[in-house]
This record gives C-alpha cells, sequence and structure tokens, in this order.
C-alpha cells in the first residue's frame, strides 16, 4: 500500500563508463535519501550489449521501485541532479555515459510533454529494463502486457547476464 497520495515509479539505471557498478551503488543509495522519495525494491545487476549510439563498452544495468510523493517534473529533475553528480555528459545519443537515470513509469500516468514521455517511449523494446524488472516483480505489467513477455521477445535480451562482480 502506498502513502496517501503517494505514487509508485519504476526507474532505470544504466552505466557504462567508469566504475560503473560503484556509480551504480551510489546511485541508488542518493535516489533512496531524496526528499519524498522511499526505495522499494532493487533488481539485480545486468551485464548488457549497447543498444543503438555509437562502438561503446557493455553496460551495468538495473531497476529499482520507489514511492514517490514528487511530481512527475520534480522527480525527472531530481534524477537529472543525480546523474548530474556523477559527471553525466550529454554530448553523442546514445553514447557512452557514467550514469543515466531513466524513469519508466509513474503509477498509471500517461504523459507526453517537451521534457518528459511517461511510459518511457523505449522501455517496452528494451531487456535491459524490462528483465531485471521482471526479475524484481514477476507480476509487474507495462501498458497491458507482462513485462516477463515483452523482456522474452526483446531483440536485445541474447547477451544479457546477471552481473556477479568482475
Ligand atoms: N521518461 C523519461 N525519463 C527520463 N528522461 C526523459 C523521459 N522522457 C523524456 N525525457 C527527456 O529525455 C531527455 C534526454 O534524456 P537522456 O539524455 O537520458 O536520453 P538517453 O538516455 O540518451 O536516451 P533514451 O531516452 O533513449 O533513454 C531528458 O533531458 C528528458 O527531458
Ligand atoms: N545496454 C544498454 N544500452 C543502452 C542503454 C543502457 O542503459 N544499456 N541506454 C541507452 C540510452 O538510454 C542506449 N543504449
Amino acid at each position: 500500500m502506498n502513502a496517501p497520495g503517494a505514487v509508485n515509479a519504476i526507474l532505470a539505471l544504466g552505466s557504462n563508463l567508469g566504475a560503473s557498478r560503484d556509480t551504480l551503488s551510489r546511485a541508488v543509495a542518493e535516489l533512496a535519501d531524496l526528499p519524498g522519495v522511499r526505495l522499494q525494491a532493487v533488481s539485480p545487476v545486468v551485464r548488457t550489449r549497447p543498444v543503438g549510439g555509437p562502438e561503446q563498452p557493455d553496460y551495468l544495468n538495473l531497476v529499482v521501485s520507489v514511492e514517490t510523493d514528487l511530481d512527475p517534473h520534480e522527480l525527472l529533475a531530481h534524477c537529472q541532479a543525480v546523474e548530474n553528480a556523477h559527471h553525466r555528459e550529454r554530448e553523442v545519443r546514445w553514447g557512452p555515459r557514467t550514469l543515466d537515470v531513466d524513469i519508466i513509469t509513474y503509477g498509471d500516468l500517461v504523459l507526453d510533454d517537451e521534457t518528459l514521455t511517461i511510459p518511457h517511449p523505449r522501455a517496452h523494446t528494451r531487456a535491459f529494463v524490462l528483465q531485471p524488472w521482471a526479475w524484481m516483480d514477476p507480476g509487474a505489467t507495462l501498458n497491458g502486457t507482462p513485462v516477463s513477455e515483452l523482456a522474452a521477445r526483446a531483440e536485445d535480451l541474447p547477451g544479457l547476464e546477471i552481473f556477479e562482480g568482475d
């Protein structure tokens, strides 16, 4: 049960530059510390092949479930502040990054404006989001379809593996 007025959101984190495993751990802790955000669950960490963009290193990805009192734009601003604290630079579309934090869902909200599209418009095709999410919450659905089904269909599923450490 959510607190009154609170919403459950799914956030996806990725990193393929620097000390990615450590970056992800610290970013999860920073998200959990945000005012108006309560961490509910964290998925396994997966190592994934880069999807799109230039040739670049493999990613580590995970998803978290949070309960939040923030509105979606406040949540985005806080996620971007966490990215920036990890020296995120925006140079190349889908290029390598120290940290990416995307909002995948925000309750049942459907939103599309200049800065925010929810559900995330590419999440339903991305095993690097869907598979850790399905492992974290086997009953999860996205746009009415089980996340586990979407993950099984995603083109980037081959090559995804649970990250146990280097
Ligand atoms: N659901 C969302 N989560 C995060 N950012 C979003 C979302 N919808 C729209 N955006 C916008 O997308 C912009 C670019 O985000 P970002 O640089 O993280 O994209 P990307 O991670 O390279 O690509 P992708 O959007 O395919 O994951 C952000 O500045 C933000 O305003
Ligand atoms: N494997 C993987 N590929 C990506 C990722 C990511 O987090 N993992 N993020 C992207 C832009 O959000 C583009 N491509």
